[in-house]
C-alpha cells in the first residue's frame, strides 16, 4: 500500500485517473485533498421502538427515520452537543479500480469536537459517488456547518490488486 502525495494527486487527476468533479487544486496538499461540505443535511426524527441493525438493513432504511434540510443563502446548519447528522460532500470523486481512498476529518475542526465519520472511513476502489459523512457533534458546544467549508481531507492509496466497488452506495444521494 502506498499513500498517494500531493504531486501525485495532481499527475492522476491530469491523466484522468481519478476524477474529482468539482475539482479545486488549491485544495491539494501534501498527501490528500480537502473537500467541501454540500449544503444539504439529513438529521433524525424521534421514532417508537428500536432501529434494527442487521444485514438486512437496507441503504434506504435509515431514510424513513430521517428529514433533509437544505441550507442554502450562506445559512448554518446547527449541530448540538452529542448530535449527529448526515452530510455529502460537494466533490463527486471517481476512483479508478487501483485506488482506494480513507475520508478523515481535518485537525483545527477535530479540535472542536466535530467527527466527520463515525467509524466509516473506507472508500472502496472504483466508487463513483460524493461521500456522505457521518457528523457528529462530540464537543458541549452547538457546532455551526457551513455549506462550502473544508470539512474533510481525502487520502488515496494504491491497491495491491484491482477492485470495482459496484454496491449500494454507487451514484448515492444523501
Ligand atoms: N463515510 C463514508 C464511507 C463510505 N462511503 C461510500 C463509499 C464506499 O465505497 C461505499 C461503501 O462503503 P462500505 O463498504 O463501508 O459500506 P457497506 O458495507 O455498508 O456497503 P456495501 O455492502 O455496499 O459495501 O460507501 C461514503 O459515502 N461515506
Amino acid at each position: 500500500m502506498c499513500i498517494l502525495s500531493g504531486t501525485e494527486i495532481k499527475k492522476q487527476l491530469k491523466e484522468e485517473k481519478l476524477i474529482i468533479e468539482p475539482c479545486d487544486y488549491a485544495n491539494i496538499g501534501i498527501a490528500s485533498i480537502d473537500l467541501t461540505l454540500g449544503d444539504e443535511f439529513r438529521y433524525f426524527v424521534h421514532h417508537n421502538g428500536p432501529v434494527p441493525i442487521s444485514d438486512e438493513a437496507g441503504a434506504k432504511d435509515y431514510q424513513k427515520f430521517s428529514r433533509i434540510m437544505k441550507c442554502d443563502d450562506g445559512r448554518p446548519y446547527f449541530l448540538g452537543p452529542g448530535q449527529m447528522c448526515l452530510g455529502i460532500t460537494k466533490e463527486r470523486v471517481q476512483l479508478p479500480s487501483d485506488l482506494c481512498a480513507l475520508v478523515e476529518g481535518r485537525s483545527r475542526f477535530a479540535r472542536l469536537g466535530l467527527s466527520v465519520h463515525i467509524t466509516a472511513s473506507f472508500i472502496n476502489p472504483g466508487s463513483n459517488n460524493q461521500t456522505v459523512l457521518e457528523i457528529f457533534n462530540a464537543s458541549s458546544l452547538t457546532l455551526a456547518l457551513y455549506p462550502g467549508t473544508k470539512v474533510c481531507q481525502m487520502i488515496f492509496m494504491t491497491m495491491e490488486g484491482q477492485a470495482h466497488y459496484n454496491g449500494i452506495f454507487q451514484d448515492q444521494a444523501l
